[in-house]
């Protein structure tokens, strides 16, 4: 079929998008020897949409067996308008391996809805509207800083116990992170403290931990196969999908325990959450009209779910950064030693929102190492892109990790500087659709808050205390469900 005939009505003024054939890394066959084989085995699927954008131009769609084609460009001012379009109604591709198996849970746990990750439409909205009132709202955030600054010292007291013991980060260092970031996101999903960071090695709370990073690395690892690579579970369960089915349940069951518990102390609290907060999300949740108890279970284990790779991944990429750009980090140190000066207690929203450089750093962290490749949206209806006519039905996707390395959105794009997001742009304008790491609209990352409020307050602790430095083979991004670290994270923690 040829891309002409591929695209019923074609109206003449504008093109139909350059049609590139894909073929899956794992053919029926299994042969591999193609060069999109190579990128997918080789986990460089971003370069791969760079090397199409390179050769064909600004707008390339992909044919995937079994899929609706896919359209990916390289343009802010499209990446905006396609924002604005799907504004009404915000439809992504659903993560449709995990909307098969909720759609087909054996007891019929979710009875068709799956929660918002995988929903769209009035299903999604109808959870959406309810949960982010809280989790996005700075005010119930902002109730957290205390607990995840604890939570931050207690990374930096395990950095300092790993670095005294290794003299740099253990190969596994991810695992740390991973635990920081599992800790960090429990307080506000749970409402306490697991207590699986720093706990001793072996001890009950750090396999619990343990257990659940396992639980949610192996779903995302699935996911990066189902999702992403052959259809082949759509016919019959294979390995990723049951992989992802097992992985699933115990997610469930583990959330579900730690749920209960949750619910259970706060019984025993009586109205107050378990640190005495008046707001607490999951009590809030728990008692909103048009929310069922399973709604917020299911919200619940997705923040968990979406609530660890992601952050951890970009706390990995932005220390690699400041130890390959010391001047930066000198620039947040001042900045974080001049904040806390003479602040013995825990850190508060005040303290957070006087850290410009450090808020710069976490963007140009997201612009040179984004976690995911950019803005994804399906069409409702035909739209017009680069020129080109594209029908309703394709899945459209702005290629933003591309526009945050393009000279001419972002001058020295090859260079580390966080001044040029400070607020008076010293290095000129930055296109707001340039470099969107949370998504855009109303479907925006609805763990962005809780996500930047965690990674701010761990920062900060960070650079207090110590010089990061890294002194092995240069760091790339590898693609799976998200971008994360090529290499160990061997850091060297220098006390300052
Ligand atoms: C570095 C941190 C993070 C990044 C870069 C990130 C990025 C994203 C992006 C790009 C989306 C899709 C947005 C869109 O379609 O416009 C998303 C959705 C989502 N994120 Fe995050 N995320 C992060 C952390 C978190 C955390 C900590 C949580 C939970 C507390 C979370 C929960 C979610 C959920 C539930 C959705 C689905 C929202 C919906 O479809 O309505 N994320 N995230």
């Amino acid at each position: 079929m040829t891309s002409q005939q591929s695209l019923p009505h074609r109206r003449t003024a504008v093109r139909p998008p350059y049609k590139v054939k894909f073929k899956s890394s794992l053919p029926l066959g299994g042969v591999r020897s193609s060069r999109v084989a190579n990128y997918f085995n080789s986990q460089k699927i971003h370069k791969y949409w760079a090397s199409l954008i390179a050769r064909y131009g600004p707008i390339v769609r992909l044919v995937n067996p079994g899929l609706a084609p896919i359209v990916g460009f390289t343009s802010a001012e499209d990446c905006e308008k396609l924002n604005r379009i799907t504004m009404e109604q915000p439809v992504r591709m659903p993560l449709a391996s995990l909307k098969y198996l909720r759609d087909n849970w054996t007891d019929d746990f979710f009875e068709k809805r799956g929660g918002i990750l995988v929903e769209n439409g009035d299903e999604w909205w109808r959870v959406r509207s309810r949960v982010q009132t809280t989790l996005m709202k700075p005010m119930v955030v902002g109730e957290y800083v205390a607990e995840m600054d604890d939570v931050a010292l207690t990374f930096v007291d395990r950095i300092q116990e790993l670095q005294d013991k290794h003299g740099e980060m253990p190969e596994n260092f991810q695992e740390e992170l991973y635990k920081w970031a599992l800790e960090s996101v429990g307080v506000v999903a749970l409402d306490r403290r697991l207590g699986c960071l720093g706990a001793p090695e072996g001890s009950l709370k750090a396999r619990q931990g343990e257990e659940l990073i396992n639980v949610v690395n192996n779903l995302f690892a699935s996911m990066a196969v189902t999702e992403i690579k052959t259809q082949l579970w759509r016919l019959f369960p294979t390995p990723s999908y049951r992989r992802l089915r097992v992985n699933h349940y115990k997610l469930l069951d583990l959330v579900g325990q730690h749920v209960a518990e949750t619910v259970a102390f706060l019984g025993q609290g009586k109205d107050k959450s378990v640190a005495g907060r008046q707001n607490s999300v999951i009590q809030t949740l728990l008692s909103t009209p048009g929310l069922t108890q399973k709604d917020v279970l299911t919200f619940i284990m997705d923040i968990v779910f979406a609530g660890i790779d992601t952050t951890s991944h970009t706390m990995a990429f932005c220390l690699y950064l400041l130890a390959r750009n010391p001047e930066a980090q000198k620039k947040l140190q001042k900045e974080v030693d001049e904040v806390t000066a003479g602040h013995q207690g825990p850190l508060t929203s005040k303290h957070l929102a006087r850290l410009s450089y450090t808020k710069a750093i976490i963007k140009e962290t997201f612009r040179i190492f984004p976690l995911t490749f950019g803005f994804a949206r399906t069409l409702l209806r035909d739209v017009v892109l680069q020129g080109y006519w594209i029908p309703a039905g394709y899945n459209v996707f702005s290629l933003n990790i591309l526009l945050g390395w393009d000279a001419s959105m972002f001058p020295r794009p090859e260079e580390f500087l966080p001044e040029r997001w400070l607020r008076d742009r010293p290095m000129g304008d930055i296109h707001p659709y340039a470099s969107i790491p949370f998504g855009a609209g109303p479907r925006m990352c609805v763990g962005r808050r809780v996500a930047e409020q965690e990674m701010y307050t761990l920062l900060t602790r960070v650079a207090s205390r110590f010089t990061v430095e890294y002194h092995h083979e240069d760091l790339e991004q590898l693609s799976g469900l998200v971008l994360y670290p090529s290499r160990p994270l061997k850091f060297s923690f220098v006390p300052r």
